[in-house]
């Protein structure tokens, strides 16, 4: 597990000259006046006259004044992300805050200072190179979340987008344009491309706002050169380059219209993308289930939210004292995302062939490593698979309870559709009258509020859009949620139950109907009328519970499969543990062998200092004797030449 990384950058105070501010809000400095916020090192804190205020202290990993570049950022937060991809993890960078704080510069950047994007494709391209022993195919994809629709930046006129998932490619944008890309230029003239098609419009708080958010992919597949060696694994990792819209207060961008339905839509997903990052950055046990499925922006990220990859986040914020609630906004969230933690593993698909040839090499190795002597190294990987194991069961409870909230789900679709079913037999065979049945539908079908009935009201239900991937849980007249509500909820960066929100049209439509209009009207309506209405209802509850049970049989499959990798995996350690002892008793038999060589070689020594003592004694007696019969011939000699 390791934790996400996060940075607070401040971008440069603009001056009343710049086209997009507002010179008033620079004359009344909000409400207290004299506040600003002051960098130590990693900390920063809010001042109000030079004293801190209480509360407002927040510390990261990283903290950046007015004058960091783009190039420091990225040293910092993004380049072993960088690398970290290029070896199979998958990565994901974002930038996060209000609207002209800075995250088109931070992740685009300026011919003057390259921003993250930019950099990260040279970097990828020169890290490969480095990896000489490996190739690589590199793929890219560039689209962007506009109205909680998908949209194919590199594809002019694209259809609308949809999300799936599946268990080979977990959750994915059908359709998607994937360009095979062979070096750096080749990228950048793709993202430029992209940029163009992007959404932009004008605000009063920044002439050149992102209206949409995007998501620049790049798919960084890897296999080894020396195939033979490798164990035949291929490494495909993702890495996401996201440049989030902005949040903003509708009171200071002045928009209406377009702007306006844009800005609801981004308040929304950013709001829907905090409560994510609320709920992973409680306690395991307390977390319960997250709302990854309510957006599609927190769907598509999904891995890089307490998932496999690793994940930086850059939140920038204005330095002026006008947007010190919003600064503090950003602030809340940042420390948030700060507790969230990721489980990153390197991605490697292995074929059945490989996976035996890879087992067997690792036995191999650990035979190797044993017979050295290290059986240190052989604990070590008894507590990496214990870890892998772990790990897997950790994954199995998360499915497992995903489960069981499906399986609840399915239990009120069955019940409401029961429900509805014993409505229609009674309306058919006891003959209701119309008041009786529209009686019983209000009682049954409405257990909600009443603007459930309400012809222009916000009817979805989030039990209902949550379970389907499709679903856009933002409704058509979104404008008439409460903007300042929504925003309020969003900076104060509390998890707002979306139930909630979607109750809010009917605090604000009521003043104009008369107070019982809207539990009458659905009287008048004809009973066929409402019996057809009824049996749509039904088929489409009932194509909701097919799709549940589709996709809880995808769960329990995955249960299953994860189930069945725990038992192999155990297997696999009791085997590893099971080798290990046979080849530590191997060990233990081979050190009493040599323990006796040894001995006989000190015995050996023994005879061989004992033979050549007596052997040089012999040599010593040899030699006299030599001496006294050479001296005893010489007499002779002498003797025999006297003779005459
Ligand atoms: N660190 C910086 N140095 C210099 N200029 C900056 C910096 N950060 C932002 N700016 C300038 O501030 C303006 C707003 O920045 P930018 O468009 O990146 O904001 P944004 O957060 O992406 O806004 P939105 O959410 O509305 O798209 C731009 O003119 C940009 O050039």
């Amino acid at each position: 597990m390791e934790k996400i990384s996060v940075a607070v950058r401040f971008r440069p105070p603009k001056s009343s000259a710049d086209p997009d501010v507002d010179s008033s809000s620079f004359s009344g400095g909000g409400a207290g006046g004299n506040r600003e916020w002051r960098i130590d090192d990693t900390r920063i804190s809010l001042l109000h006259r030079a004293v801190p205020v209480p509360g407002t202290s927040f510390a990261f990993d990283h903290v950046f004044d007015d004058t960091a570049t783009n190039g420091r950022i990225y040293g910092l937060l993004v380049r072993s992300l960088i690398r970290a991809a290029v070896d199979g993890f998958n990565g994901t960078a974002f930038a996060y805050g209000q609207t002209s704080s800075g995250k088109t510069f931070t992740m685009n950047g300026s011919t003057a200072d390259p921003g993250i994007i930019p950099l990260a494709i040279r970097d990828i391209f020169d890290t490969a190179a480095e990896a000489a022993d490996r190739e690589f195919l590199i793929r890219v994809s560039y689209m962007e979340i506009y109205n909680e629709e998908i949209n194919d930046l590199l594809t002019l006129g694209s259809e609308k987008l949809p999300i799936h998932e599946s268990l080979e490619r977990g959750v994915y944008v059908s359709g998607l344009r994937e360009e095979i890309v062979n070096n750096a230029e080749q990228v950048l003239e793709l993202l430029q491309r992209g940029e163009e098609n992007r959404h932009f419009g004008e605000t009063n708080m920044n002439v050149r706002s992102s209206r949409s958010h995007t998501i620049f992919r790049m798919v960084i597949e890897s296999s080894a050169k020396d195939q033979v060696n490798s164990g035949d694994a291929i490494r495909v990792s993702i890495l996401n380059l996201v440049d989030l819209a902005g949040s903003e207060r509708i009171a200071k961008t002045g928009a209406d219209g377009v702007r306006l339905k844009e800005g609801k839509h981004i308040n929304k997903s950013l709001m829907i993308l905090g409560n994510v990052i609320n709920k992973l950055s409680e306690n395991g046990k307390q977390r319960g289930h997250i709302p990854y499925r309510d957006s599609k922006l927190t769907r598509i990220l999904q891995s890089a939210l307490g998932g496999n990859a690793k994940t930086s986040i850059i939140c920038t914020a204005a330095p002026e004292e006008i947007h010190i609630e919003e600064t503090r906004g950003t602030l809340q969230f940042a420390s948030r995302a700060k507790c969230v933690s990721n489980c990153a593993q390197v991605n490697e698909i292995l074929t059945d062939a490989a996976l035996l040839k890879r087992q067997k090499l690792e036995i191999e190795e650990l035979r190797q490593k044993l017979q050295g002597s290290h059986s240190e190294v052989l604990e070590q990987l008894i507590l990496k698979q214990r870890n892998d194991m772990h790990k897997f069961e950790l994954e199995r409870d998360r499915l497992a309870m995903e489960l069981e909230e499906e399986r609840r789900l399915r239990e009120t679709l069955e019940h409401q559709l029961t429900e509805q079913q014993k409505m229609l037999e009674n309306h058919d065979n006891i003959g209701l009258s119309a008041e009786q049945f529209t009686d019983s539908i209000q009682l049954d079908s409405l257990k909600t509020p009443d603007s459930k009935r309400t012809p222009d009201g916000f009817v979805a239900s989030r039990s209902r859009y949550s379970n389907d991937v499709e679903f856009s849980p933002i409704p058509e007249n979104l404008g008439a949620v409460a903007d300042e509500d929504l925003w309020m909820q969003l900076n104060k960066g509390c998890i707002t139950d979306l139930d909630m929100l979607e109750m809010t049209p009917g605090f604000k439509c009521p003043p104009s109907l008369p107070k019982d209009t809207t539990a009458v009207a659905p009287l008048k309506e004809p009973i066929d009328v409402r019996c057809q209405r009824l049996e749509k209802d039904c088929i489409s509850d009932r194509q909701q519970l097919e799709d549940s049970k589709a996709s809880c049989a995808v769960l329990e499959k995955e249960r299953n499969q994860l189930i069945e990798e725990n038992s192999l995996l155990r297997q696999e350690l009791s085997r590893s543990k099971q080798e290990g002892n046979h080849l530590v008793s191997e060990k233990e038999e081979l050190l009493k062998e040599l323990e006796t060589e040894r001995y006989k070689m000190e015995q050996l020594k023994q005879d061989i200092r004992i033979f050549s003592q007596s052997f040089s004694q012999r040599q010593g007696q040899l030699t006299s004797l030599y001496t006294k019969s050479k001296a005893i011939v010489e007499n002779c000699k002498a003797s025999q030449v006297a003779l005459p």
